[in-house]
């Protein structure tokens, strides 16, 4: 071997090399110049080094990660896909969503402000309607829902987009009855203004200051980890008591921009939210004016013939308004489960589940539903075990936010169609979970007739059971159109809100995704 005389350089010189005769030192080089070169050597390689240690860290991770059980939650916006994530979570995480609790404020508070302005502005609209007695729009609906891969229902009326102010006014109110009527709604209005300017504050602090444009009814979305906004100084990430650990999917850097900066500006040094502090005490002085708002004659009379529909979570919060509004409120499980906030993008829950004595990380994939999210699924597919597909039963009177002439049980058949066909996805277990039946069976029971918005139902029986198959079997259809595989369909009929039974179901759903995630793993 030879010595060099001085210490030797961190390249290696070669002497044929044109690019190590740039880099050989200067044989005029003094020796002041020649520490100051070692010394930016000798800095080069220790950052060199410590990348070559990062890139074997994270090949060592993905070549882990390889053997991960991969699981992805697929269907439509408002389909149950992160109320699901959340059973999970609760079921191999509890101790996350425990600490969670206080962050679900917000969003719960949102729940509340959004329908009350929404009450309003349906009143603007109608007046105390007691002339058409007609109830809710009538829809042309298109016989080939028959065939369900080219399935499309026709338009709604037009400008309906689930905001009754779109529609026309036709109330006609006589006169003394209305002067009563409008003072009490200006009254009601003023009393309940504040909570209705909280409503901007409450979706800037949740979606970080993030405008998504086709989000339908000004719904608001959330990346992964918004909980960090209002944690009072806790972390949603990394490693905690459970071994259960929670991820963030490629926002991560804005997220904890935002989480830092607004943290600093609303957090008060003895760890009080100052902006949902203010909420709650708004809450509690118009409780009663929710409520009177909540249970007025005319404000029945409009959900009775369906000028105004509001959703299952807001009916839940404005019927538990109450306890909600009261002072010192920490949301509950069932909250939390009930809390709506829309999914950005593609959210990653890491956790660890034994079965069958082993134990095996999961890696839960939670997308955003609507459709100018659905680009952000497609890197997940190649290295997907499982799906799980959720398909609300109950919507079959609803149209998408985002594309208000599409039925949305239409749109989850088509979405159903493309996940099948899927060339990335042909050899995944396939999960279908026909959810929202709790839902489902309410509509039935208040009489909203499947017919109306789905003519080829016909005359059959408005039963549970009798709906149910029937949207079982056009799901049923579609697998087998799309099935060279022979792979099989698990389908389920659920009501993710109901944790009880949801637990057994993810247990059996669990089990069978890992038997086959072992038979494919003795294959290989
Ligand atoms: N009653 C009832 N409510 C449900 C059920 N499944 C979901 N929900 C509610 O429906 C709303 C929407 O559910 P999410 O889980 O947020 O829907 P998502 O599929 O994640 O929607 P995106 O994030 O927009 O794609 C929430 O308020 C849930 O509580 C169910 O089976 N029954
Ligand atoms: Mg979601």
């Amino acid at each position: 071997m030879i010595r060099t005389p001085k210490p030797p350089s961190v390249h290696s010189l070669d002497v044929n090399d044109p690019l190590s005769a740039i880099l050989r030192p200067s044989p005029t080089e003094s020796e002041q110049d020649r520490q100051t070169r070692l010394r930016l050597e000798a800095e080069a390689k220790r950052v060199s080094d410590r990348i070559d240690e990062q890139l074997n860290q994270d090949r060592e991770r993905f070549k882990k990660s390889k053997q991960d059980v991969k699981l992805l939650l697929l269907g439509q916006a408002e389909s149950g896909k992160s109320t699901l994530q959340k059973q999970f979570q609760l079921l191999y995480n509890p101790t996350s969503l425990d600490e969670e609790r206080l962050s679900w404020r917000a969003v719960i508070y949102y729940n509340i402000a959004r329908p009350v302005r929404r009450i309003l502005d349906a009143l603007d609209a109608y007046g105390d309607l007691d002339d058409d007695g007609g109830d809710d729009f009538s829809l042309e609906i298109d016989s080939k829902f028959g065939t369900p891969s080219t399935a499309r229902l026709s338009s709604p009326s037009p400008g309906f987009n689930g905001n009754p102010l779109e529609q026309t006014s036709s109330s006609i109110l006589a006169p003394s009855i209305k002067s009563d009527y409008e003072a009490q709604l200006t009254h009601l209005r003023d009393r309940l203004s504040p909570l209705l300017n909280a409503e901007a504050s409450l979706a800037e602090r949740l979606s970080g200051g993030v405008d998504v444009s086709g989000s339908g009814k000004g719904n608001v979305f959330v990346r992964s980890g918004w909980q960090a906004r209002s944690l009072l100084g806790k972390s949603t990430k990394g490693h905690n008591d459970t071994g259960g650990r929670f991820s963030f999917t490629g926002q991560r850097s804005s997220l904890e921009n935002s989480s830092s900066r607004m943290g600093n500006r609303e957090i008060t040094p003895e760890g009080h939210d100052v902006l949902i502090e203010e909420i709650a005490s708004i809450l509690l002085s118009c409780k009663d004016d929710i409520r009177e708002l909540w249970e007025h004659a005319a404000v029945r009379r409009l959900r009775d013939r369906r000028k105004l529909r509001l959703e299952e979570w807001a009916e839940f919060f404005l019927d538990n308004i109450d306890r909600v509004a009261s002072s010192g409120y920490i949301p509950t499980m069932d909250d939390i489960l009930h809390a709506r906030i829309q999914t950005m993008g593609v959210a990653e829950h890491i956790f660890d589940m034994s079965v069958h004595g082993r134990t095996v990380t999961w890696h839960l994939y939670d997308v955003g539903g609507a459709r100018g999210q659905r680009h952000t699924w497609i890197p997940y597919f190649d290295d997907a075990n499982a799906i799980i597909f959720l398909a609300p039963v109950s919507a079959y009177d609803q149209y998408l936010d985002e594309d208000p002439r599409t039925n949305r049980i239409d749109d989850s058949l088509q979405l159903f169609t493309d996940i099948c066909s899927n060339q990335l996805l042909k050899k995944v277990h396939l999960v279908l979970f026909l959810n929202k039946t709790d839902v489902l069976q309410n509509k039935l029971e208040r009489g909203i007739k499947v017919k109306k918005y789905i003519t080829s139902y016909g005359d059959r029986p408005m039963e549970f059971e009798a709906v149910v198959n029937y949207f079982k079997a056009h799901f049923t259809q579609v697998h087998k159109r799309n099935n060279e595989n022979k792979r099989v369909l698990y389908t389920h009929l659920t009501s993710v809100v109901d944790t009880k039974a949801t637990k057994s179901i993810i247990t059996n759903v669990s089990d069978s995704i890992f038997r086959k995630y072992l038979a494919d793993a003795a294959l290989v």
